[in-house]
């Protein structure tokens, strides 16, 4: 048997449907959803997710504005731009571009964005919000993740999740959507002593490490849902230059349950969730 394969892409085409007639809506009572996207320097990839947000703005009808600034732009620059667009009435949603370059101080940039506007969820107030139940924006991959779940009709209550990674933006925040749907909840990361003990327990297995093919078939429990979180650019071989996941897909589709590819699975989703936050935003906003 192989698993059937959860289709990200599918899925995020029937929410930024839902998104473009609520942006509509909105737009029609006078208040067209904005977002504004800021990119400090020019790393590849990160132009390649910027310009595929910008271009889902466009197709849902949102307004959006992008700030492509130096890579030497200075932490007082970049804070005072952000100041900026908290104050802009056209702008509901604020995304800071992540990595940024190492002289700009991360935590301080994302806490200038007006929790109001932070659409990313990164803010601690956001943070603090989805640990105890009442978050204004929940982060868009986990989020995403959770209406894969949903989609496929996994049952969190009661199942055994176990997520690989622990990082701020999607592991932990992961952890708690699982927790409160439900699941229990084993989190792993570097210093996990047997990864393949803990993976091989799960129902639900969500992979977010950032290194490519390592959780193998072998590590999963058969018949387990299986979402692959990891964006890996292969380096040489044949497939120099494709993307793969933080998951040997050849040999877990055949074991698992269900599965997401990569590309076509968690990606896209974390772009519809992105509009869905910023959409919200603006209807808040609005009143
Ligand atoms: N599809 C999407 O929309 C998105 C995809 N991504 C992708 O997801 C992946 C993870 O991203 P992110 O969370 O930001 O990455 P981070 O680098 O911030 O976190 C990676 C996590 O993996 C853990 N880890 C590293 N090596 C191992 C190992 N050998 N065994 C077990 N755990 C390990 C680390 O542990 P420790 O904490 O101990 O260092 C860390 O917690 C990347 O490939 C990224 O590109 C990210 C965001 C969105
Ligand atoms: N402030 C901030 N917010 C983010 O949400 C954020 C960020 N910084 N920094 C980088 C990560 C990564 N990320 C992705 C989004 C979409 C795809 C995506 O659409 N992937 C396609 C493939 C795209 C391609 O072909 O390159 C897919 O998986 O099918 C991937 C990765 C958002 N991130």
């Amino acid at each position: 048997m192989t698993a059937r394969i959860l289709d990200g892409i599918a899925l995020s085409r029937t929410i930024r449907a839902e998104v473009a007639e609520r942006a509509a809506a909105l737009t029609a009572r006078g208040t067209r959803p904005g977002l504004a996207v800021i990119l400090v320097g020019d790393s590849a990839a990160s132009a390649v997710y910027v310009r595929n947000k910008i271009r889902a703005c466009t197709e849902a009808d949102i307004h959006s504005v992008f700030d492509h600034m130096p890579a030497d732009t200075t932490e007082a620059d970049l804070l005072a731009r952000i100041r900026e667009l908290n104050a802009d009435p056209a702008v509901h949603g604020i995304l800071v571009q992540l990595p940024l370059p190492p002289h700009i101080d991360e935590r301080l940039v994302i806490e200038t964005i007006a929790p109001a506007k932070d659409v990313d969820g990164f803010h601690l107030q956001n943070a603090g919000g989805l640990l105890t139940g009442t978050p204004l924006f929940r982060p868009c991959t986990p989020y995403g993740v959770m209406k894969l779940l949903e989609h496929a009709g996994a049952r969190l209550d009661g199942a055994e999740a176990v997520i690989v990674g622990r990082s701020n933006i999607v592991g932990k925040p992961q952890a708690l959507m699982l927790m409160q749907g439900g699941a229990t909840v084993t989190i792993c990361h570097s210093r996990t002593r047997d990864l393949a003990f803990h993976t091989r327990r799960a129902d639900i297995l969500v992979a977010a490490v950032g290194r490519p093919k390592m959780i193998t078939g072998d590590m999963i429990k058969p018949g387990a849902i299986v979402v692959d979180v990891g964006i890996n650019r292969i380096e040489e071989g044949p497939d120099a230059g494709k993307l793969c996941g933080d998951v040997d897909f050849a040999s877990a589709v055949e074991v698992a349950g269900a599965i997401t590819p990569v590309p076509g699975g968690v990606g896209p989703m974390t772009i519809a969730m992105l509009l869905v936050n910023t959409v919200e935003a603006a209807r808040r906003f609005a009143g």
